[in-house]
């Protein structure tokens, strides 16, 4: 790799993911920054000797941690795996960071915490994951937090966009193909629209600022799965075609915390920002399409 003096080296793992190709589509925006987009084929997060070989090669100043192991349902079901990604690859990176000197900025998640708050969720809260996936995402947080100081953990929740697989696309795939829809009321928290968090991020590597620790990201609002997909259809044109139902008993494998609405206000005030409200955030989504 051809190395460019004076600009801000950034690695980013993980980057065919939903996060990853949000990042990519604004790398135009931040010239002063000198990007590496790797994939699971190109790094493998779980091979710190990977890991090590890039690093020994290239002075890096950030690493964006995009990669993760992220199917809720079939982590249930093949645990080792997702903690191998989640839990693993996270300590690798981090030991990376530690021994090069690179400031790690990882993406966490809502469903670290259990659900049984009535109100948002702070930094201070103690997280409590009830399924496979929320809990090796926080052994990953644990690790980083164990190696090293020089650290982000952005926690963020209900991650949509144009990319990927997510609840959004699932809604717009859905509404092509079906006349009814049931969607859960039983959980609630907000919907980010993954533009938005990847635009903070780069944001937050211009600021090369060392207010490490702990930030819930999040969308302004909140919502259950149901509100979300109604305004979803609603944008879309689709509410007079599509009956849509509410159940607060929709089958699935994996336990999901009812209640997972992050408090933002600490990551607000520290970096000055303004997040938009969740619907508004959509509807620009749905509008530029
Ligand atoms: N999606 C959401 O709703 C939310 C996500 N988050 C967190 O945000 C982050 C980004 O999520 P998102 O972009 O939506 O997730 P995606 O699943 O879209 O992307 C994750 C990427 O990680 C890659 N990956 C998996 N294993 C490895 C590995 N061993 N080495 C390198 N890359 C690997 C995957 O590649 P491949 O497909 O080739 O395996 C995939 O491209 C994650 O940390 C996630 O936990 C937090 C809250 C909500
Ligand atoms: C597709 C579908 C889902 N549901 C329910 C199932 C579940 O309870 C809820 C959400 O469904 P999904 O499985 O799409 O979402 P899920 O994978 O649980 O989304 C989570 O992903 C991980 C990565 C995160 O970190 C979380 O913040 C969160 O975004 O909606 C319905 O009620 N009807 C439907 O038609």
């Amino acid at each position: 790799m051809q190395e460019k003096p004076n600009k801000t080296k950034v690695l980013i793992t993980g980057s065919s993911g939903q996060l990853g190709q949000c990042l990519k589509k604004i790398e135009k925006d931040y010239p002063a920054f000198d990007i590496y987009f790797t994939d699971s084929k190109t790094l493998d997060i779980t091979q710190k000797d990977q890991l090590n070989n890039l690093l020994s090669e290239i002075k890096f100043d950030y690493i964006i941690n995009c990669a993760a192991y992220t199917n809720v349902e079939q982590a249930e079901k093949e645990p080792e795996r997702a903690f191998m990604v989640n839990a693993q690859g996270v300590k690798n990176i981090a030991e990376i960071c530690k021994d090069h000197h690179v400031v790690l900025i990882h993406i966490s998640t809502d469903y670290v915490f259990d659900g049984k708050k009535k109100t948002p969720y702070t930094e201070e809260d103690i997280p409590n994951p009830i399924n496979v996936y929320g809990k090796s995402k926080l052994e990953g947080e644990k690790y980083i937090q164990e190696i090293l100081e020089n650290y982000f953990i952005i926690r963020t929740s209900w991650l949509y966009s144009e990319f990927g697989h997510n609840f959004f696309k699932t809604i717009q795939k859905k509404s092509k193909t079906e006349k009814e829809l049931t969607i859960t009321t039983s959980e609630t928290g907000t919907p980010t629209n993954a533009n938005n968090l990847a635009r903070f991020i780069f944001d937050l590597v211009g600021l090369r600022t060392s207010k490490y620790g702990i930030y819930h990201y999040g969308n302004q609002g909140e919502a259950t799965w149901y509100d979300f997909a109604r305004e979803i259809l609603s944008v879309l044109g689709k509410l007079d075609t599509i009956k849509l139902k509410k159940t607060d008993n929709y089958p699935t494998f994996a336990q999901r915390p009812k209640f997972s609405i992050l408090n933002n206000t600490k990551i607000k005030k520290t970096f000055l920002i303004h997040p938009i409200e969740w619907r508004n955030s959509l509807k620009k989504l749905i509008d530029d399409l």
